[in-house]
């Protein structure tokens, strides 16, 4: 039996739906506006949502992804009276199971239903039976789970992975993952960053070259390709390969076999290839900046990394791991890190992803030096600034515009999180009588993150 969530502005259409979910053998749960159902999503283990597309408060589109990063993480079934295939698409996107037109029949419903929940079930197996040696890769949040249950996926297998994402996002650390996970992970993990690979010698540095094939080939020379032999060959920012050289890197990977520049004998190595770029490949393929076959060869899994606006929640968790990491290089002692160092670092976008936030940790620990606690104030200047014009306009209407009656919906997400969290708080404290050690153990928080947490929300403990 599954818990089914039915998100709808009509409550008779609510309650059609809830009587078909448990006329089919689970359980349902109604809300009558998105915010509800968020509320309703963050309290509850929900499996699966039948989402309407038009509420009085926004489109239900462009709430899917919240809602599947919710803590059931749960499958999302657009119901929608409005057939938009465009509409459609951008649900696939962000993640939907399925696009049903009202009035459904109510038969297709209950099957695309039944496997939505089947899928669930498999996916909650599977994860439990494959595992990623992630040591490096902190976080926790539904779309981090998702990303690392696919490089799980990846490294049981051999074949070649496509990583995308913006720059920062942690693409390289997955690389080295999915390697050291798989069978090949005693064999070498060799980096390639095509960005930096000079343009005349690219050809020797990959494949390798003979003595004297060129001016200044003073000895024989063993190519990147060879020493991934057994191994993993992780072809960084592969979007940067020049078209020349994405024909060679073709012929390789369809015969595993290549010649150095200058040798007639040909050499064969057996290396898998994980490619990683921030770039859109497909659109460079229509521009005809990168070979169609080759993106075909490089993308048989590909993994897309969210980007860290879209996976707050794992900030803390990293604050702490490099608060921890920075004392240590810097040669200070340990830190504590003040509750308004968190909330201006989790309402801050972050366009350089997980690699601005660690700098930004860094500089911090170097501005604060000896002193003890991390405050906001530690934090560079433009995050700050930031932080002071997002208040600033929130608090000033624009004469121009009429004020709004609804709140933005990032806004009644970020509130049902912290009711949510509160409450949970406040049980925990409850279930552990008050005991900080316990508390931490259940809630997976360090210690710093729960006294953080608990002074957020006015706790006693
Ligand atoms: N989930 C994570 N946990 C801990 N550290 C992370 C995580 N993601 C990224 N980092 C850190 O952020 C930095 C950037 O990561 P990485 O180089 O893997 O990103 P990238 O996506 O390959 O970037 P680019 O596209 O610019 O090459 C590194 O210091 C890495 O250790």
């Amino acid at each position: 039996m599954g818990s089914v969530l039915i998100i709808d502005d009509e409550k008779i259409v609510t309650r059609i739906f809830a009587e078909a979910v448990r006329q089919n053998g689970h359980q349902p749960l109604e809300a009558h506006s998105l915010a509800e159902g968020l509320a309703v999503a963050y309290d509850q283990n929900i499996d699966l949502i039948l989402l309407d597309v038009r509420f009085p408060e926004g489109n239900g589109i462009e709430a899917v992804q919240s809602l599947r990063q919710t803590p059931g993480e749960p499958e999302i079934i657009i119901v929608t009276g409005y057939g938009d295939p465009d509409a459609a698409e951008q649900a696939m996107h962000y993640g939907a199971w399925d696009y049903v037109l009202k009035p459904p029949d109510m038969d297709l419903l209950a099957q695309s239903l039944s496997r939505a929940l089947a899928y669930r079930k498999q996916r909650q197996e599977t994860r439990e039976s494959l595992s990623l040696e992630r040591d490096q890769i902190i976080g926790t949040s539904p779309s981090l789970n998702r990303s690392l249950d696919q490089a799980a996926q990846a490294a049981a297998s051999d074949i070649n992975v496509l990583l995308t994402g913006e720059t920062g996002t942690g693409k390289e650390l997955y690389a080295g993952a999915i390697h050291a996970t798989s069978a090949r992970g005693k064999s070498n993990f060799v980096v390639v960053d095509c960005a930096a690979l000079c343009a005349s010698l690219a050809e020797s540095e990959l494949f390798g070259h003979e003595k004297g094939a060129f001016t200044g080939a003073e000895k024989k020379r063993k190519g990147l390709v060879c020493s991934a032999d057994g191994g993993t060959l992780f072809l960084d920012e592969i979007g940067e390969l020049s078209l020349d050289l994405q024909k060679k890197l073709l012929r390789v990977l369809q015969e595993k076999k290549f010649h150095p520049v200058g040798s007639e004998q040909e050499l064969r190595c057996d290396f898998r290839i994980i490619a990683a770029t921030n770039k859109n490949l497909k659109a460079m393929v229509e521009a005809e900046k990168f070979r169609s076959d080759l993106l075909y060869r490089l993308s048989a899994f590909t993994l897309d990394i969210p980007p860290l606006r879209e996976r707050k929640q794992d900030i803390p968790d990293l604050i702490d791991t490099y608060v921890v990491e920075a004392c240590k290089e810097e040669k200070l002692p340990c830190k504590q890190v003040a509750s308004d160092f968190y909330d201006i670092a989790t309402n801050f976008p972050w366009p350089g992803n997980v690699r601005e936030l660690v700098g930004a940790v860094y500089r911090s620990v170097s501005i604060a030096r000896q002193e003890p606690v991390l405050f906001a104030r530690h934090l560079p200047k433009e995050i700050r600034v930031h932080q002071l014009r997002s208040e600033v306009s929130q608090s000033s209407p624009s004469p121009s515009q009429p004020q709004k009656s609804m709140p933005p919906l990032q806004d009644v997400r970020n509130q049902a999180l912290s009711r949510a969290e509160k409450n949970y708080l406040q049980e925990l404290v409850e279930f552990t009588n008050k005991d900080i050690s316990s508390s931490c153990e259940i809630s997976g928080l360090s210690r710093s993150r729960l006294y953080a947490l608990l002074k957020k929300h006015d706790i006693q403990y």
